[in-house]
């Protein structure tokens, strides 16, 4: 299948996410969208207490060769299941979402830059950009509110992991894409990418 995948990266609570998820309100079934962060490894014979303190900011956390497959299926014109992940759990849920091919497919996910088999993959890659103390204050809040967490839980992992891992893995990736954005919310920088994908659904 002729497709184009867009790579929406940039670091935690930049607003990749809200980006990703009002091109997929806006095109609803007409793209497909893929989440890195679902695609983080099994951790099922960890304990709870191990899986809280894990590493999750870096390449190796996840298993990036399923993601990879999938695009390929996705690809050649098959649908894939995608795994689901349970933040609150620290772990892969048991469910899975299935995901038609389709001319368009997004993948969001703050490393997804970071390895070239996956880079290679992109057409477009677009990295959303934020203030790190907008990007944190923004994750306190959401991770407290939507992922299960603590404030000091939050605090301390990210002191620990998350911003030396972005300062290693994910910020060097921004000068590898194609577009830098001012936040999920910029109203200029979401007209121009919905713009440019109605232009390739609409292409016969
Ligand atoms: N420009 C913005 N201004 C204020 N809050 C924002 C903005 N962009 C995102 N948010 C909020 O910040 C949190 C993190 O955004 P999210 O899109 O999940 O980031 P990411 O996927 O990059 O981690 C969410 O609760 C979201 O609603
Ligand atoms: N069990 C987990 C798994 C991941 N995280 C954090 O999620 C962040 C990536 O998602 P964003 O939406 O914020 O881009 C990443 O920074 C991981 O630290 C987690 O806290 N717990």
């Amino acid at each position: 299948m002729n497709c184009v995948i867009i790579g929406i990266a940039g670091g935690t609570g930049s607003g990749k996410s809200t980006f990703t998820n009002r091109l997929k309100d806006a095109f609803c079934d007409n793209i497909a969208v893929l989440y890195h962060d679902n695609y983080y490894k099994r951790q099922d014979g960890v304990p709870f207490e191990e899986r809280k303190k894990m590493n999750y900011d870096h390449p190796e956390a996840f298993e990036t060769e399923l993601l990879l497959n999938q695009l390929a299926a996705l690809r050649n014109g098959e649908s894939v299941e995608c795994p689901i992940y349970d933040y609150s759990k620290h772990n892969r849920s048991d469910k899975f979402v299935k995901v038609e091919p389709k001319k368009v497919i997004l993948v969001e996910g703050i490393l997804v830059f970071a390895d070239e088999r996956l880079r290679d993959m992109f057409d477009i890659k677009i990295f959303v950009e934020a203030d790190a103390d907008e990007r944190i204050l923004r994750r306190v809040i959401r991770d407290v509110k939507d992922r299960g967490r603590d404030i000091e839980g939050v605090v301390e992992q990210y002191l620990t992991t998350v911003k030396p891992m972005h300062y290693l893995y994910v910020e060097p990736t921004k000068p590898l894409a194609d577009v830098i954005i001012n936040s999920g919310m910029n109203e200029v920088a979401f007209q121009l990418v919905k713009t440019n994908i109605e232009k390739i659904l609409n292409q016969g």
